[in-house]
Protein backbone atom coordinates (compact mmCIF):
# COMPACT_ATOMS: atom_id res chain seq x y z
CA UNK A 1 0.00 0.00 0.00
CA UNK A 2 1.52 3.21 -0.75
CA UNK A 3 0.68 6.30 1.68
CA UNK A 4 2.70 8.95 2.98
CA UNK A 5 1.67 10.14 6.70
CA UNK A 6 1.35 13.92 6.54
CA UNK A 7 0.43 15.04 9.96
CA UNK A 8 -0.97 13.87 13.69
CA UNK A 9 -2.46 16.18 15.76
CA UNK A 10 -4.22 16.28 19.49
CA UNK A 11 -5.75 19.39 19.60
CA UNK A 12 -7.73 20.14 23.32
CA UNK A 13 -11.37 20.66 22.76
CA UNK A 14 -12.26 24.38 24.15
CA UNK A 15 -14.46 24.51 28.10
CA UNK A 16 -14.44 20.54 27.42
CA UNK A 17 -12.45 17.59 28.63
CA UNK A 18 -12.57 16.20 24.99
CA UNK A 19 -9.78 15.61 23.08
CA UNK A 20 -9.66 15.71 19.28
CA UNK A 21 -7.14 13.42 17.72
CA UNK A 22 -6.62 13.72 13.73
CA UNK A 23 -3.91 11.38 11.78
CA UNK A 24 -3.72 12.14 7.90
CA UNK A 25 -2.01 10.27 5.59
CA UNK A 26 -2.02 10.66 1.38
CA UNK A 27 -2.83 7.43 -0.63
CA UNK A 28 -2.32 6.78 -4.03
CA UNK A 29 -5.40 5.94 -6.37
CA UNK A 30 -8.59 5.12 -4.33
CA UNK A 31 -11.92 5.02 -5.36
CA UNK A 32 -14.27 7.08 -3.20
CA UNK A 33 -17.14 4.66 -3.79
CA UNK A 34 -15.07 1.62 -3.16
CA UNK A 35 -14.34 3.32 0.34
CA UNK A 36 -17.49 4.12 0.83
CA UNK A 37 -18.85 0.49 -0.22
CA UNK A 38 -15.67 -1.43 2.06
CA UNK A 39 -17.94 0.03 5.09
CA UNK A 40 -20.56 -1.56 3.75
CA UNK A 41 -20.54 -4.48 6.33
CA UNK A 42 -18.96 -2.19 9.52
CA UNK A 43 -20.41 1.16 9.20
CA UNK A 44 -23.90 0.99 7.20
CA UNK A 45 -26.19 3.27 9.13
CA UNK A 46 -23.17 5.54 9.62
CA UNK A 47 -21.80 7.02 6.69
CA UNK A 48 -21.83 9.96 4.12
CA UNK A 49 -20.70 10.27 -0.03
CA UNK A 50 -20.54 13.43 -1.36
CA UNK A 51 -19.34 15.10 -4.68
CA UNK A 52 -19.69 18.66 -6.30
CA UNK A 53 -20.79 19.55 -9.65
CA UNK A 54 -17.09 20.52 -10.44
CA UNK A 55 -16.03 16.93 -9.40
CA UNK A 56 -12.77 18.22 -8.15
CA UNK A 57 -13.87 17.53 -4.48
CA UNK A 58 -15.31 14.43 -3.13
CA UNK A 59 -15.84 13.42 0.45
CA UNK A 60 -16.32 9.87 2.28
CA UNK A 61 -16.97 9.21 5.50
CA UNK A 62 -16.67 5.77 7.55
CA UNK A 63 -18.25 5.69 11.49
CA UNK A 64 -18.92 8.80 13.57
CA UNK A 65 -15.98 10.33 15.88
CA UNK A 66 -19.03 12.84 16.91
CA UNK A 67 -22.64 12.86 15.87
CA UNK A 68 -24.51 16.60 16.64
CA UNK A 69 -28.55 16.03 16.41
CA UNK A 70 -31.06 18.61 16.76
CA UNK A 71 -34.79 17.70 17.39
CA UNK A 72 -35.93 21.07 18.79
CA UNK A 73 -37.36 23.56 16.34
CA UNK A 74 -35.39 26.33 16.81
CA UNK A 75 -32.21 28.19 16.88
CA UNK A 76 -31.43 24.65 15.06
CA UNK A 77 -28.16 26.44 12.69
CA UNK A 78 -27.10 28.27 15.75
CA UNK A 79 -26.81 25.12 17.80
CA UNK A 80 -24.95 23.48 15.09
CA UNK A 81 -22.48 26.51 14.30
CA UNK A 82 -21.69 27.08 18.49
CA UNK A 83 -21.15 23.05 18.62
CA UNK A 84 -18.84 22.80 15.83
CA UNK A 85 -16.27 25.66 16.82
CA UNK A 86 -16.33 24.51 19.96
CA UNK A 87 -15.01 21.64 18.73
CA UNK A 88 -12.92 22.69 16.50
CA UNK A 89 -11.96 26.08 17.96
CA UNK A 90 -8.11 25.01 19.00
CA UNK A 91 -7.55 23.66 15.69
CA UNK A 92 -4.85 25.17 13.62
CA UNK A 93 -5.79 24.30 9.49
CA UNK A 94 -4.80 27.43 7.70
CA UNK A 95 -3.91 25.57 4.07
CA UNK A 96 -3.90 22.25 5.13
CA UNK A 97 -4.34 19.61 2.65
CA UNK A 98 -7.06 17.64 4.15
CA UNK A 99 -9.10 19.31 7.32
CA UNK A 100 -11.94 17.46 9.65
CA UNK A 101 -15.12 18.17 7.45
CA UNK A 102 -18.77 18.24 9.52
CA UNK A 103 -21.50 16.83 7.04
CA UNK A 104 -25.49 16.76 7.36
CA UNK A 105 -28.05 18.78 6.64
CA UNK A 106 -31.51 20.16 7.97
CA UNK A 107 -34.89 18.78 7.44
CA UNK A 108 -36.95 21.06 5.28
CA UNK A 109 -39.09 22.43 7.94
CA UNK A 110 -38.97 21.32 11.31
CA UNK A 111 -42.70 21.85 12.30
CA UNK A 112 -44.16 19.73 9.78
CA UNK A 113 -46.37 17.34 11.98
CA UNK A 114 -47.08 14.78 8.99
CA UNK A 115 -46.04 11.22 10.23
CA UNK A 116 -44.35 9.06 7.80
CA UNK A 117 -40.71 7.88 6.46
CA UNK A 118 -39.15 10.39 8.91
CA UNK A 119 -40.88 10.01 12.07
CA UNK A 120 -37.41 8.95 13.72
CA UNK A 121 -35.09 11.57 11.80
CA UNK A 122 -33.94 15.10 13.93
CA UNK A 123 -34.40 18.54 12.43
CA UNK A 124 -30.73 18.55 11.90
CA UNK A 125 -28.01 15.25 11.57
CA UNK A 126 -24.46 16.29 11.27
CA UNK A 127 -21.47 13.70 12.16
CA UNK A 128 -17.68 14.07 12.06
CA UNK A 129 -16.13 10.66 10.57
CA UNK A 130 -13.88 8.34 12.30
CA UNK A 131 -12.60 7.45 9.21
CA UNK A 132 -12.74 10.13 6.31
CA UNK A 133 -11.25 10.23 2.99
CA UNK A 134 -11.32 13.56 1.11
CA UNK A 135 -10.43 13.49 -2.79
CA UNK A 136 -9.13 16.64 -3.97
CA UNK A 137 -7.97 17.83 -7.27
CA UNK A 138 -6.76 14.19 -7.40
CA UNK A 139 -5.12 13.70 -4.44
CA UNK A 140 -6.45 11.71 -1.78
CA UNK A 141 -6.23 11.99 1.67
CA UNK A 142 -7.57 9.77 4.70
CA UNK A 143 -7.98 10.69 7.67
CA UNK A 144 -8.48 9.29 11.23
CA UNK A 145 -10.73 11.20 13.69
CA UNK A 146 -10.67 10.76 17.24
CA UNK A 147 -12.61 12.64 20.10
CA UNK A 148 -12.51 11.30 23.37
CA UNK A 149 -12.66 11.67 26.71
CA UNK A 150 -9.78 9.09 27.30
CA UNK A 151 -6.40 10.38 28.78
CA UNK A 152 -4.19 7.54 27.40
CA UNK A 153 -5.50 6.60 23.96
CA UNK A 154 -2.89 5.70 22.44
CA UNK A 155 -3.53 1.63 21.94
CA UNK A 156 -7.22 2.88 20.75
CA UNK A 157 -5.50 4.69 18.09
CA UNK A 158 -3.05 2.08 16.82
CA UNK A 159 -6.58 -0.01 16.84
CA UNK A 160 -7.82 2.53 14.52
CA UNK A 161 -4.72 2.99 12.27
CA UNK A 162 -5.07 -1.18 11.73
CA UNK A 163 -8.79 -0.66 10.62
CA UNK A 164 -8.16 2.28 8.23
CA UNK A 165 -5.30 0.13 6.78
CA UNK A 166 -7.96 -2.74 6.17
CA UNK A 167 -10.51 -0.27 4.78
CA UNK A 168 -8.14 1.23 2.16
CA UNK A 169 -7.32 -2.42 1.46
CA UNK A 170 -10.68 -3.47 1.09
CA UNK A 171 -11.13 -0.48 -1.00
CA UNK A 172 -8.35 -0.88 -3.33
CA UNK A 173 -9.40 -4.61 -3.96
CA UNK A 174 -12.65 -3.59 -5.37
CA UNK A 175 -11.51 -0.48 -6.78
CA UNK A 176 -13.28 -1.53 -9.93
CA UNK A 177 -16.64 -3.18 -9.35
CA UNK A 178 -19.93 -2.24 -11.11
CA UNK A 179 -23.56 -2.47 -9.23
CA UNK A 180 -26.45 -3.50 -11.49
CA UNK A 181 -29.51 -1.52 -11.01
CA UNK A 182 -32.02 -2.30 -8.40
CA UNK A 183 -35.66 -4.32 -9.55
CA UNK A 184 -38.45 -2.35 -8.86
CA UNK A 185 -41.55 -4.33 -8.21
CA UNK A 186 -43.68 -1.55 -7.82
CA UNK A 187 -44.49 2.09 -7.87
CA UNK A 188 -47.12 4.25 -6.10
CA UNK A 189 -48.15 7.79 -6.76
CA UNK A 190 -48.51 8.48 -3.09
CA UNK A 191 -51.58 11.28 -2.50
CA UNK A 192 -51.97 11.68 -6.32
CA UNK A 193 -55.78 13.31 -5.69
CA UNK A 194 -54.28 15.03 -2.71
CA UNK A 195 -51.45 16.84 -4.94
CA UNK A 196 -53.82 18.35 -7.46
CA UNK A 197 -56.11 19.69 -5.14
CA UNK A 198 -53.27 21.46 -3.21
CA UNK A 199 -52.21 23.08 -6.69
CA UNK A 200 -55.49 23.98 -7.06
CA UNK A 201 -56.48 25.52 -3.89
CA UNK A 202 -52.76 27.14 -4.05
CA UNK A 203 -53.26 28.68 -7.18
CA UNK A 204 -56.71 29.98 -6.49
CA UNK A 205 -55.29 31.44 -2.96
CA UNK A 206 -52.13 33.32 -5.03
CA UNK A 207 -54.77 34.48 -6.75
CA UNK A 208 -56.79 36.37 -4.23
CA UNK A 209 -53.39 37.55 -3.44
CA UNK A 210 -53.02 35.30 0.05
CA UNK A 211 -49.22 34.81 -1.12
CA UNK A 212 -47.07 35.04 -4.47
CA UNK A 213 -45.38 31.62 -5.01
CA UNK A 214 -45.63 28.52 -2.93
CA UNK A 215 -43.89 25.15 -3.92
CA UNK A 216 -45.82 22.34 -3.59
CA UNK A 217 -44.06 18.66 -3.91
CA UNK A 218 -45.45 15.08 -3.72
CA UNK A 219 -43.96 11.33 -3.42
CA UNK A 220 -43.72 8.59 -5.05
CA UNK A 221 -43.26 5.03 -3.03
CA UNK A 222 -40.85 2.27 -4.60
CA UNK A 223 -40.83 -1.45 -3.46
CA UNK A 224 -37.78 -3.46 -4.45
CA UNK A 225 -37.63 -6.79 -5.21
CA UNK A 226 -34.13 -7.48 -3.00
CA UNK A 227 -33.39 -4.82 -0.78
CA UNK A 228 -30.90 -1.96 -2.41
CA UNK A 229 -27.31 -0.90 -1.19
CA UNK A 230 -26.18 2.04 -0.59
CA UNK A 231 -23.08 1.91 -2.87
CA UNK A 232 -25.41 0.67 -5.43
CA UNK A 233 -27.77 3.56 -5.74
CA UNK A 234 -24.58 5.81 -5.34
CA UNK A 235 -22.79 4.06 -8.61
CA UNK A 236 -26.22 4.67 -10.48
CA UNK A 237 -25.87 8.25 -9.99
CA UNK A 238 -22.28 8.91 -10.45
CA UNK A 239 -22.68 7.36 -13.60
CA UNK A 240 -25.64 9.22 -14.64
CA UNK A 241 -25.70 12.39 -13.13
CA UNK A 242 -22.50 14.20 -13.84
CA UNK A 243 -23.75 17.61 -14.01
CA UNK A 244 -25.32 17.59 -10.59
CA UNK A 245 -24.12 17.68 -7.19
CA UNK A 246 -24.53 14.65 -5.44
CA UNK A 247 -24.97 13.55 -1.85
CA UNK A 248 -25.48 10.55 0.38
CA UNK A 249 -26.29 10.70 3.92
CA UNK A 250 -27.11 7.45 5.98
CA UNK A 251 -28.89 7.26 9.55
CA UNK A 252 -29.54 3.86 10.45
CA UNK A 253 -31.96 2.48 8.09
CA UNK A 254 -31.89 5.34 6.31
CA UNK A 255 -30.26 5.97 3.36
CA UNK A 256 -30.88 10.14 2.15
CA UNK A 257 -29.54 10.52 -1.74
CA UNK A 258 -29.54 12.53 -4.71
CA UNK A 259 -28.42 14.35 -7.55
CA UNK A 260 -29.66 18.34 -7.30
CA UNK A 261 -28.78 21.13 -9.89
CA UNK A 262 -29.14 23.59 -7.33
CA UNK A 263 -26.81 24.82 -4.84
CA UNK A 264 -27.61 27.23 -1.75
CA UNK A 265 -24.43 28.34 -0.93
CA UNK A 266 -21.02 27.91 -0.93
CA UNK A 267 -18.66 30.12 0.99
CA UNK A 268 -13.97 30.03 0.11
CA UNK A 269 -11.86 32.01 1.92
CA UNK A 270 -15.50 34.78 2.93
CA UNK A 271 -16.37 34.89 -0.86
CA UNK A 272 -19.99 33.54 -0.48
CA UNK A 273 -21.70 31.83 -4.24
CA UNK A 274 -25.43 31.04 -4.35
CA UNK A 275 -27.83 30.26 -7.37
CA UNK A 276 -30.94 31.12 -7.86
CA UNK A 277 -32.43 28.18 -10.18
CA UNK A 278 -36.04 28.12 -10.98
CA UNK A 279 -38.13 28.04 -13.43
CA UNK A 280 -37.96 24.67 -15.54
CA UNK A 281 -38.74 22.98 -19.05
CA UNK A 282 -38.20 19.54 -20.64
CA UNK A 283 -34.81 18.30 -22.72
CA UNK A 284 -35.32 18.17 -26.66
CA UNK A 285 -35.30 14.89 -28.28
CA UNK A 286 -33.04 16.91 -30.90
CA UNK A 287 -30.67 19.33 -30.51
CA UNK A 288 -33.14 22.02 -31.98
CA UNK A 289 -35.99 21.16 -29.95
CA UNK A 290 -33.56 21.39 -27.27
CA UNK A 291 -32.75 24.83 -28.33
CA UNK A 292 -36.46 26.31 -28.51
CA UNK A 293 -37.81 24.89 -25.50
CA UNK A 294 -34.49 26.53 -23.93
CA UNK A 295 -35.92 29.63 -25.73
CA UNK A 296 -39.20 29.14 -24.86
CA UNK A 297 -38.37 28.61 -21.35
CA UNK A 298 -36.44 31.74 -21.11
CA UNK A 299 -38.90 34.01 -22.51
CA UNK A 300 -42.02 32.65 -20.61
CA UNK A 301 -43.53 35.15 -18.27
CA UNK A 302 -45.15 32.09 -15.63
CA UNK A 303 -41.41 30.31 -15.24
CA UNK A 304 -39.69 34.16 -15.33
CA UNK A 305 -42.12 34.81 -12.31
CA UNK A 306 -40.97 31.48 -10.31
CA UNK A 307 -37.50 32.39 -10.88
CA UNK A 308 -37.60 36.39 -9.96
CA UNK A 309 -38.93 35.71 -6.77
CA UNK A 310 -35.77 33.67 -5.66
CA UNK A 311 -33.63 36.17 -7.46
CA UNK A 312 -35.35 38.84 -5.19
CA UNK A 313 -35.16 36.96 -2.15
CA UNK A 314 -31.04 35.59 -2.35
CA UNK A 315 -30.28 39.21 -3.16
CA UNK A 316 -31.60 40.86 -0.35
CA UNK A 317 -29.83 38.25 1.61
CA UNK A 318 -26.49 38.94 0.28
CA UNK A 319 -26.94 42.32 0.51
CA UNK A 320 -27.70 42.18 4.34
CA UNK A 321 -24.40 39.62 4.66
CA UNK A 322 -21.87 41.06 1.98
CA UNK A 323 -20.07 44.43 1.50
CA UNK A 324 -20.38 43.89 -1.78
CA UNK A 325 -21.86 41.60 -4.62
CA UNK A 326 -23.28 40.74 -7.65
CA UNK A 327 -26.61 39.10 -9.38
CA UNK A 328 -26.84 39.47 -13.20
CA UNK A 329 -29.63 41.35 -14.81
CA UNK A 330 -31.07 38.36 -16.68
CA UNK A 331 -31.28 34.78 -15.87
CA UNK A 332 -29.28 31.51 -18.31
CA UNK A 333 -30.39 28.01 -19.26
CA UNK A 334 -28.88 25.39 -16.42
CA UNK A 335 -29.25 22.09 -18.53
CA UNK A 336 -29.27 19.06 -16.76
CA UNK A 337 -29.76 15.35 -18.54
CA UNK A 338 -33.50 15.53 -17.92
CA UNK A 339 -34.48 19.02 -17.35
CA UNK A 340 -33.42 22.57 -18.03
CA UNK A 341 -33.83 25.51 -16.00
CA UNK A 342 -33.69 29.18 -15.34
CA UNK A 343 -30.36 30.09 -13.68
CA UNK A 344 -28.78 32.85 -12.07
CA UNK A 345 -25.58 32.81 -10.18
CA UNK A 346 -25.09 35.21 -7.29
CA UNK A 347 -21.68 36.02 -6.00
CA UNK A 348 -20.82 38.20 -2.91
CA UNK A 349 -17.44 39.24 -0.46
CA UNK A 350 -18.77 38.26 3.01
CA UNK A 351 -18.34 40.38 6.29
CA UNK A 352 -15.43 39.45 8.09
CA UNK A 353 -17.73 37.77 11.03
CA UNK A 354 -20.61 36.12 8.58
CA UNK A 355 -20.59 32.46 8.16
CA UNK A 356 -21.72 29.97 6.05
CA UNK A 357 -24.53 28.21 8.67
CA UNK A 358 -25.18 31.89 8.70
CA UNK A 359 -25.93 32.08 5.08
CA UNK A 360 -27.94 28.78 5.61
CA UNK A 361 -30.36 29.93 7.83
CA UNK A 362 -31.21 32.89 6.17
CA UNK A 363 -31.36 31.64 2.16
CA UNK A 364 -33.63 28.36 3.59
CA UNK A 365 -35.93 28.16 2.41
CA UNK A 366 -35.19 30.13 -0.70
CA UNK A 367 -38.10 30.75 -2.94
CA UNK A 368 -37.18 27.73 -5.22
CA UNK A 369 -38.46 25.59 -2.20
CA UNK A 370 -40.93 27.22 0.08
CA UNK A 371 -42.46 30.36 -1.37
CA UNK A 372 -43.31 34.16 -0.85
CA UNK A 373 -43.80 35.73 1.50
CA UNK A 374 -41.67 32.39 3.76
CA UNK A 375 -44.09 31.89 6.23
CA UNK A 376 -47.50 32.32 4.87
CA UNK A 377 -46.30 29.95 2.22
CA UNK A 378 -44.37 27.37 4.61
CA UNK A 379 -48.04 27.50 6.46
CA UNK A 380 -49.72 26.86 3.71
CA UNK A 381 -47.07 24.08 2.42
CA UNK A 382 -47.88 22.36 5.97
CA UNK A 383 -51.87 22.37 5.33
CA UNK A 384 -52.37 21.22 1.67
CA UNK A 385 -49.04 19.30 0.87
CA UNK A 386 -50.00 16.69 3.63
CA UNK A 387 -46.57 14.94 3.81
CA UNK A 388 -43.64 15.32 5.69
CA UNK A 389 -40.91 16.45 3.60
CA UNK A 390 -38.06 15.50 5.74
CA UNK A 391 -34.32 16.21 4.54
CA UNK A 392 -35.76 17.02 0.37
CA UNK A 393 -35.56 20.47 -0.24
CA UNK A 394 -33.63 21.24 2.94
CA UNK A 395 -29.55 22.08 2.91
CA UNK A 396 -27.37 19.32 2.80
CA UNK A 397 -23.45 19.74 2.95
CA UNK A 398 -20.11 20.03 4.68
CA UNK A 399 -18.07 22.70 6.25
CA UNK A 400 -14.53 22.79 7.46
CA UNK A 401 -13.12 24.42 10.80
CA UNK A 402 -12.10 27.23 8.82
CA UNK A 403 -15.78 28.37 8.07
CA UNK A 404 -15.12 27.08 4.36
CA UNK A 405 -18.26 24.84 3.04
CA UNK A 406 -20.67 24.25 0.30
CA UNK A 407 -24.36 23.65 0.95
CA UNK A 408 -26.84 22.63 -1.64
CA UNK A 409 -30.60 22.08 -1.34
CA UNK A 410 -31.60 18.69 -1.35
CA UNK A 411 -33.89 18.11 -4.39
CA UNK A 412 -34.28 15.52 -6.73
CA UNK A 413 -33.71 12.92 -4.14
CA UNK A 414 -35.03 9.62 -2.39
CA UNK A 415 -35.17 8.19 1.20
CA UNK A 416 -33.78 4.21 0.99
CA UNK A 417 -35.24 2.40 3.63
CA UNK A 418 -34.57 -1.14 3.73
CA UNK A 419 -36.83 -1.94 0.70
CA UNK A 420 -38.31 0.60 -0.40
CA UNK A 421 -37.64 4.03 -1.83
CA UNK A 422 -39.20 7.62 -1.04
CA UNK A 423 -38.74 10.04 -3.97
CA UNK A 424 -39.75 13.79 -4.13
CA UNK A 425 -40.43 16.15 -6.22
CA UNK A 426 -42.15 19.80 -6.34
CA UNK A 427 -42.90 22.73 -8.21
CA UNK A 428 -42.84 26.16 -7.89
CA UNK A 429 -46.87 27.50 -8.26
CA UNK A 430 -47.94 31.36 -9.13
CA UNK A 431 -50.89 32.95 -10.16
CA UNK A 432 -51.34 31.25 -13.64
CA UNK A 433 -50.19 27.77 -12.65
CA UNK A 434 -51.66 25.13 -14.55
CA UNK A 435 -52.28 21.79 -12.21
CA UNK A 436 -51.56 18.99 -15.36
CA UNK A 437 -48.61 21.16 -16.34
CA UNK A 438 -46.82 21.42 -12.56
CA UNK A 439 -47.70 17.72 -12.48
CA UNK A 440 -45.92 16.77 -15.72
CA UNK A 441 -43.19 19.22 -14.31
CA UNK A 442 -42.96 16.71 -10.74
CA UNK A 443 -43.21 13.56 -13.79
CA UNK A 444 -39.29 15.03 -15.29
CA UNK A 445 -37.94 15.50 -11.80
CA UNK A 446 -38.40 12.28 -10.99
CA UNK A 447 -36.55 10.91 -13.51
CA UNK A 448 -32.97 11.24 -11.89
CA UNK A 449 -34.05 9.03 -9.20
CA UNK A 450 -36.32 6.31 -10.93
CA UNK A 451 -33.49 5.99 -13.37
CA UNK A 452 -30.72 5.34 -10.49
CA UNK A 453 -33.39 2.79 -8.76
CA UNK A 454 -34.34 0.96 -11.75
CA UNK A 455 -37.73 2.68 -12.97
CA UNK A 456 -39.06 2.54 -16.15
CA UNK A 457 -39.94 5.20 -18.79
CA UNK A 458 -40.17 7.01 -22.18
CA UNK A 459 -36.89 8.69 -22.20
C1 LIG B 1 -38.82 21.77 -6.00
C2 LIG B 1 -38.07 21.29 -6.98
O1 LIG B 1 -37.44 22.08 -7.88
C3 LIG B 1 -37.24 23.47 -7.67
C4 LIG B 1 -35.95 23.81 -8.30
C5 LIG B 1 -35.86 24.15 -9.61
C6 LIG B 1 -37.03 24.40 -10.36
C7 LIG B 1 -38.25 24.44 -9.75
C8 LIG B 1 -39.46 24.75 -10.55
O2 LIG B 1 -39.33 25.12 -11.73
O3 LIG B 1 -40.57 24.64 -10.06
C9 LIG B 1 -38.39 24.25 -8.29
O4 LIG B 1 -38.49 25.51 -7.72
C10 LIG B 1 -37.88 19.83 -7.15
O5 LIG B 1 -37.10 19.43 -8.00
O6 LIG B 1 -38.48 19.04 -6.39
MG1 LIG C 1 -41.59 25.19 -11.99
Amino acid sequence: MQQKWLKTTEVEVASNKLSFYIETIEVNQLSPLAFFAAGEKDYKGKRFFWQNREKTLTIVGLGQAIVFENRGNHQRFDEIEQKWKELTRNIVMEEQESQPILFGGFTFDPDNRELGEWDEFPQSYFTVATFQLIKKHEKTYVSIHLITEQQNSAALFDELRDERDRLIHAAQVKELKTYEKPEICSIHERNKDNYFQAVEKVTNLIRQKEADKVVIARSLELAFKNQPSSPQVIYQIMNEQPESFLFGLERDHLLFFGATPERLVKVKKQYAYSACVAGSIKRGKTAEEDKRLGEQLLNDSKNLKEHQYVVEMIEKTFKKLCEEYRVPKRPKLLKIRDIQHLYTPVEGKLYNDATILQLVKYLHPTPALGGVPRNKALEMIRKYEKMNRGLYAGPIGWMDADGNGEFVVAIRSAALIDDKAYLYAGGGIVADSNPMTEYEETLVKFRPMLRALGGQFNE
